[in-house]
C-alpha cells in the first residue's frame, strides 16, 4: 500500500519528505521494523516510542509517523506529524487490514466486571443463531470456532485489526469484543467502526494505572463519546455511572435495569445453585446461571440481541441453552454433599456479589469458606477491602495467594490482613501455599455448604517472580474429589 494512501486516514500536521512510496509493513515497535516499513512512534506508560525512531530506521523504516520530529532528519524518510500518535496507530492499522470492523457487526463491551461474560454468552447466543461469529475476550479469542490465545482482554491495535480481518476472512458476521478501560485510555480501539457499545458497571479497580475513580470514569466514556451515531449505546440504569456514559454520545441510547423502568427490564423469580427463573420484559425463560449479577449480564445480552435485530422469543429459547463461561461461577459438587465454585472475582465488588448470591440461594442451609488472595504488582489499595468484604459475607476465609507476581505473598497477605479488626481476623486463616489452602477449605466443608475459590477463575497458572507455574483451581478441586490428594 502506497504511503500516501495510508496517510489520508490520519489526522496530519506536516509531512516532510515524498510519501509516493511503496509500504510492506507498518509497527509500533522498533523490534518488528523490516525493510520499508512505516514506524508509528508512540508514547507508551513505560518509555517513548519517540527514542527508537533511529533504531526503526536503521532495521529498513522508510517512513515514520510522530508527534514531535528527531533531530537529525534523514533525506530518506518520509517523516508524517500528527497531534496523537496512539490515535493515528488505531487508524493505520484499521486501514492497512482494509477496514475490516466496516464488514462487521461489532459490539463492545466495557465495565469493571462482567465484560468478559457478556462477550462470550453474545458470542455463543448468536452462534445458536447459526450466525459466524469472532470475539474478543480475556479469556480467549475466536475466529468463529478456531482458538487463539489471549494476552490482553482487548488487544494492541495491529492484533486486533488482524484478527478482524481473519473473521471476517472465516466468514464471520458479527463479533463481540470486550473493551478495557486500558485499551480506551491508549486509544488502542481508534479507528474501529463500532454497532453497538454495553456498559455493565463500575467500581473500584485498576487505580493503579488509573490513579482516580473519575479518570478511570473518564476511560470507559471515551468509548460511548466516540460511537457513530446509527450505533446502539445500551447501559445499566441501576449503575450511577450508566447515564453518564450516555451524556454526550451520539448513538442510539437505551438502558437496562433489574430495580427500575427501562427499555430491557428484568427480575428475579426464583434463584437456585444450579439456575435462575427470569423475567425479561414480561415473558419468563429459565437459566442455567446464578447470580443477581449474572441476572446482569443476561439482561445486556437479552437487550443486545434484541437491539441487533433478532427476535425476542428465539432469543429467550436460546438463552436458556446458554451455561457459565468458564471460571465465572462455575460449580462443582463435591460426593460429599457440599459445592465448589470457581469465580474470577477479583476485586472487593465481584466479592461482594459473588458472595452475596451465594447467601441469596443457600440462606441459613450451608455455611460459606472463601479462599482468596490478591494479585501481586496491582492496585495495592483493593487488598484490604477484599479481605473485608471476604470475612462480612463468609463463615470462614482463607486467605492465600493469586498471582504474586514480584511480590512476597506474605507482604500480600499482610496488606489484606490491615483490613481486618481482632474480631474479624478469627475467622481468618492465612495460608500463601494456594493448593493447601484449597484442600484446608474442603477439609472444614460439611454437607450443604459452598466453598467459594476467588479470583484466579479459568486462568491455569500461578505467576511467580516472572514465571508462570501451571496452577488450576478447578483441576485441584477435581483432584481432591476423586480422592487424589
Ligand atoms: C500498562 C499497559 O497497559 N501497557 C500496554 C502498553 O504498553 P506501554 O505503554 O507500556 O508500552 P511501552 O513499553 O511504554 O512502549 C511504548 C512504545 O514504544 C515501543 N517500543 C518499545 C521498546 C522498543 O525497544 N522499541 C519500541 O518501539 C513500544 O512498542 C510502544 O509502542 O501498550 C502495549 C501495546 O498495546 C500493551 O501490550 C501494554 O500492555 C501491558 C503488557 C499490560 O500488561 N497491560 C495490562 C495492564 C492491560 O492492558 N490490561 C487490560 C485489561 C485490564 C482488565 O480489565 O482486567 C487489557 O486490555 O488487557
Ligand atoms: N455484571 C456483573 N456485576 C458484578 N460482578 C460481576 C458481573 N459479572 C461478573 N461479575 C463478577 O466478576 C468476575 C469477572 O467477571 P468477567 O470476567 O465477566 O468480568 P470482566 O469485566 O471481563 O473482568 P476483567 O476485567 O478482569 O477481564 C466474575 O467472576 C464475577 O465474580
Ligand atoms: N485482568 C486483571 C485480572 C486480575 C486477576 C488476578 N488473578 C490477578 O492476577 O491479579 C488484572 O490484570 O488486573
Ligand atoms: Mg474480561
Amino acid at each position: 500500500m502506497t504511503l500516501e494512501r495510508l496517510v489520508q486516514h490520519i489526522t496530519v500536521k506536516q509531512i516532510y519528505g515524498k510519501p509516493d512510496i511503496n509500504i510492506e509493513g507498518i509497527d509500533s515497535d522498533s523490534r518488528n521494523i523490516k525493510d520499508k516499513y512505516l514506524f508509528i512512534a508512540v508514547k507508551g506508560t513505560s518509555v517513548d516510542g519517540h527514542e527508537f525512531i533511529d533504531k526503526a530506521i536503521e532495521q529498513g523504516a522508510t517512513a515514520i509517523v510522530c508527534e514531535s520530529l528527531p533531530q537529525k532528519i534523514s533525506d530518506k524518510v518520509v517523516y508524517i506529524q500528527t497531534n496523537d500518535s496512539a490515535e493515528a496507530l488505531g487508524r493505520l492499522a484499521s486501514a492497512w487490514y482494509g477496514k475490516p470492523s466496516k464488514e462487521l457487526t461489532l459490539v463492545g463491551v466495557t465495565g469493571t466486571n462482567g465484560k468478559t461474560t457478556t462477550a462470550t454468552l453474545l458470542y455463543e447466543l448468536f452462534r445458536l443463531f447459526g450466525e459466524k461469529v469472532g470475539l474478543l475476550s480475556t479469556v480467549c479469542n475466536y475466529i468463529d470456532t478456531l482458538a487463539i490465545p489471549a494476552t490482553h482482554t482487548t488487544p494492541d491495535p495491529l492484533s486486533l485489526h488482524k484478527l478482524l480481518r481473519e473473521m471476517v476472512d472465516a466468514g464471520c458476521t458479527y463479533a463481540f469484543m470486550e473493551v478495557s478501560s486500558h485499551s480506551a485510555h491508549q486509544k488502542r480501539i481508534a479507528g474501529l467502526d463500532f454497532d453497538g457499545a454495553i456498559f455493565t458497571n463500575l467500581t473500584r479497580d485498576h487505580l493503579d494505572y488509573h490513579k482516580t475513580v473519575d479518570a478511570y470514569l473518564k476511560a470507559k466514556k471515551m468509548f460511548f463519546d466516540d460511537l457513530k451515531k446509527e450505533a446502539f449505546a445500551l447501559v445499566n440504569l441501576d449503575d450511577k455511572s450508566g447515564l453518564v456514559m450516555l451524556q454526550n454520545t451520539r448513538a442510539q441510547k437505551h438502558t437496562y435495569s433489574l430495580r427500575t423502568l427501562a427499555d430491557f427490564k428484568g427480575r428475579i423469580i426464583e434463584s437456585r445453585l444450579d439456575g435462575t427463573t427470569l423475567e425479561l420484559n414480561g415473558r419468563e425463560v429459565e437459566v442455567q446461571f446464578v447470580g443477581k449479577f449474572n441476572a446482569y449480564n443476561l439482561l445486556a445480552v437479552y437487550g443486545a440481541a434484541c437491539l441487533l435485530g433478532k427476535d425476542v422469543e428465539d432469543i429467550l429459547v436460546k438463552m436458556s441453552l446458554l451455561v457459565p463461561v468458564a471460571g465465572r461461577f462455575q460449580t462443582l459438587h463435591a460426593p460429599e454433599k457440599y459445592t465448589a465454585i470457581i469465580d474470577y472475582a477479583h476485586t472487593p465488588d465481584a466479592l461482594n456479589n459473588v458472595l452475596g448470591s451465594i447467601k441469596e440461594v443457600i440462606g441459613d442451609k450451608g455455611h460459606i469458606i472463601t479462599v482468596v488472595g490478591a494479585g501481586g504488582n496491582r492496585d495495592k489499595g483493593k487488598r484490604p477491602l477484599m479481605a473485608q468484604e471476604a470475612v462480612n459475607a463468609s463463615d470462614k476465609v482463607i486467605l492465600t495467594s493469586d498471582n504474586p507476581r514480584f511480590e512476597e505473598p506474605g507482604d500480600i497477605l499482610n496488606d489484606m490482613l490491615a483490613g481486618l479488626d481482632s474480631i474479624q481476623r478469627k475467622k481468618v486463616l492465612s495460608i500463601a501455599d494456594r493448593r493447601e489452602a484449597i484442600r484446608t477449605a474442603t477439609q472444614f466443608a460439611q454437607p450443604g455448604d459452598v466453598i467459594l475459590i476467588a479470583g484466579k477463575g479459568h486462568e491455569d497458572y500461578q505467576e511467580i517472580k516472572g514465571v508462570k507455574h501451571h496452577f488450576d483451581d478447578k483441576e485441584e478441586v477435581e483432584k481432591i474429589f476423586r480422592g487424589e490428594m
